[in-house]
């Protein structure tokens, strides 16, 4: 097959994108970097149009050049105001409008008209609602009203979490959603999944023959999936104080990245297929009984003022648009179970939080032990063997054995097989949001979530923050800088196992006090 050909086979069709809330944080980031790369990629062709929507007035000119701005600061690939630039920066307008102007809209249904025919688009149209989810029933409704979705081509809708608040606010934003879209036109973003290592857990259990037959409970301990940050809730407070760590990340996420971990091989690489098999894990995550059972399985942690690598850091209750007696959670851990046959009896540890020592995205899979009474188990201390895959910021393998230690009469020690794949040359993996909007744009649902998934992810949730509600105990103390509390490490001491050191940490800082 020709360069060209596998070009072309990943070639968005002719589409015309629209960024509603174009004039926010998450496009500025994320979504025109993304569009940018796509085109250097030459994933994007020249058949191609992006119309950003908000209300704040911009002229033409002057959303061009925040989409400079944005791609300068933001994008893998470095760009001047040049005329490579200009030339891609032409596909792109503005259009100042309320979503609750139903007027507007059908001035936008005008504007995209022309714009299909300067670039010669059949009538594809894909709107992604980088909106406050409040919006995203109006914007439905009114996509309609206004004749937009009368077009010729494919009509598809990318949303962002939060995908409600509770099970039943996300019922209630499904219906809003479904009177106008059908599911298989509903994207639901979780940007986990877009992320290069996340998609390769599949290939890495699936495709090696000394991992696949012993990913199950006869061969792994425990499972640990960490998702830390050093970051605090930045500007995002108001929005972060309403929904915490379990809602924020623990509902989406975290659940995602377990069911990519757990789930069985599908039969076939279809999209529904792979939906399927993980939507089946998520069923059978084991619901916590009642509030006992929710205090005996998952901490939640709230940080107080501490400081990381010599510098003074806030107390949650002082960040901006923080409620000073705010009880909502920076911090998640949970020991969930998977009840079906591969997997009874293995705990998953989930944590997550904000302002802890180092930013990371790591699964440790350990393993259980040799039996001890081969002579060498005897002999020696064998460490267990460790899957470790690195998502972020490093990506990669890591995979722990023991072996003899070379020159000695037999000693056994750990030996590490580190393998970095962010760290070779040459390797620029795709952001997580550009290999989802193309996917979008090629129709491709696997990596976005459907609907029985979310739903079922809510059900699981919802327990939990419901048990919280009535705990009058609110979130434990932990000092911005820390691992969390310590009651989530003991937790996993109770079942004979710890932490295992996350890439960036140090060997001997508190994890392994506790521990010891
Ligand atoms: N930022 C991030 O990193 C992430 C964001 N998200 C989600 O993405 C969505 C957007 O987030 P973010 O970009 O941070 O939010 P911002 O508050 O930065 O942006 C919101 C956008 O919505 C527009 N807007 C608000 N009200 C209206 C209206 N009535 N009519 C038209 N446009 C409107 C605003 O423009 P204007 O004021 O000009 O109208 C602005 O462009 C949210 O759902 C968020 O939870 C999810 C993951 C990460
Ligand atoms: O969705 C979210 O994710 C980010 C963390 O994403 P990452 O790709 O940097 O790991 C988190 O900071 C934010 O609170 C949450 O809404």
């Amino acid at each position: 097959m020709t360069e060209n050909h596998d070009l072309e086979l990943l070639q968005t069709p002719g589409a015309v994108f629209f960024i509603f809330g174009a004039t926010g944080d998450l496009a500025k980031r994320k979504l025109f970097p993304a569009i940018y790369s796509l085109y250097r990629e030459g994933k994007l062709a020249e058949d191609f149009a992006v119309i950003g929507v908000a209300r704040r007035p911009r002229t033409q000119e002057e959303f061009r050049e925040d989409v400079f701005h944005s791609i300068q600061e933001f994008c893998r690939y470095k760009t001047e105001n040049d005329d490579r630039f200009r030339a891609f920066a032409e596909h792109f307008e503005y259009k100042s409008l309320d979503i609750n102007n139903v007027d507007g809209f059908r001035e936008l249904n005008d504007q995209t008209v022309a714009l299909e025919e300067r670039y010669h688009i059949p009538g594809n149209r894909l709107f992604y609602l980088a909106l406050a989810p409040e919006l995203f029933g109006s914007v439905s409704s009114n996509l309609q009203k206004g004749g937009m979705l009368n077009s010729a081509g494919w009509k598809r809708l990318v949303i962002e979490k939060p995908f409600g608040y509770d099970l039943k606010s996300a019922e209630e934003l499904n219906e809003q959603i479904r009177q106008v879209f059908k599911e298989e036109e509903i994207y639901r973003i979780d940007h986990y999944l877009g992320k290069e290592m996340v998609q390769n857990i599949e290939v890495i259990r699936f495709a090696n023959a000394f991992f696949e037959p012993l990913w199950n409970n006869k061969h792994i301990a425990n499972v640990q999936i960490t998702l830390s940050e050093t970051v605090g809730v930045e500007e995002r407070g108001g929005y972060y104080d309403h929904a915490g760590a379990l809602r924020d990340m623990g509902q989406n996420h975290m659940l995602q990245m377990l069911t990519m971990i757990a789930m069985e091989p599908p039969s076939r690489l279809l999209p529904e297929d792979i939906r399927d098999e993980k939507v089946k894990v998520l069923r059978s995550l084991r619901p916590y009984a009642n509030a006992e059972e929710v205090k005996k399985n998952v901490v939640r942690g709230q940080y107080v003022q501490g400081s990381s690598r010599g510098k003074d850091l806030p107390a949650y209750r002082d960040e901006e648009k923080v409620d000073p007696e705010s009880n909502t959670e920076t911090y998640y851990m949970a020991r969930v179970f998977v009840d079906n046959f591969r997997w009874a009896g293995v705990p998953f540890y989930i944590r997550t939080g904000k302002r802890l020592p180092v930013k990371t995205t790591e699964v440790v899979v350990e393993f259980k032990g040799m039996p001890n009474n081969v002579y060498l188990g005897k002999k020696y201390k064998l460490e267990p063997n460790l899957l470790v895959i690195r998502v972020n910021p490093m990506e990669g393998i890591y995979v722990k054995i023991n072996a003899k230690r070379p020159g000695s009469e037999s000693e056994i020690e750990p030996l590490a097989m580190d393998f970095c794949q962010s760290c070779m040359v040459g390797i620029n993996s795709p952001e997580a949001y550009e290999r989802l909007l193309h996917d979008a744009a090629r129709g491709d649902s696997t990596y976005f979530t459907r609907w029985d998934e979310v739903a079922t992810a809510w059900s699981f949730v919802d327990r939990i923050a419901e048990a919280w509600k009535q705990d009058p105990e609110g979130p434990l103390q932990y000092p911005a800088g820390s691992w969390g509390p310590k009651e989530a490490d003991q937790l996993l001491a109770e079942d004979g196992f710890h932490w295992w050191p996350v890439n960036g940490q140090e060997e001997d800082d508190v994890v392994w006090e506790v521990n010891k």
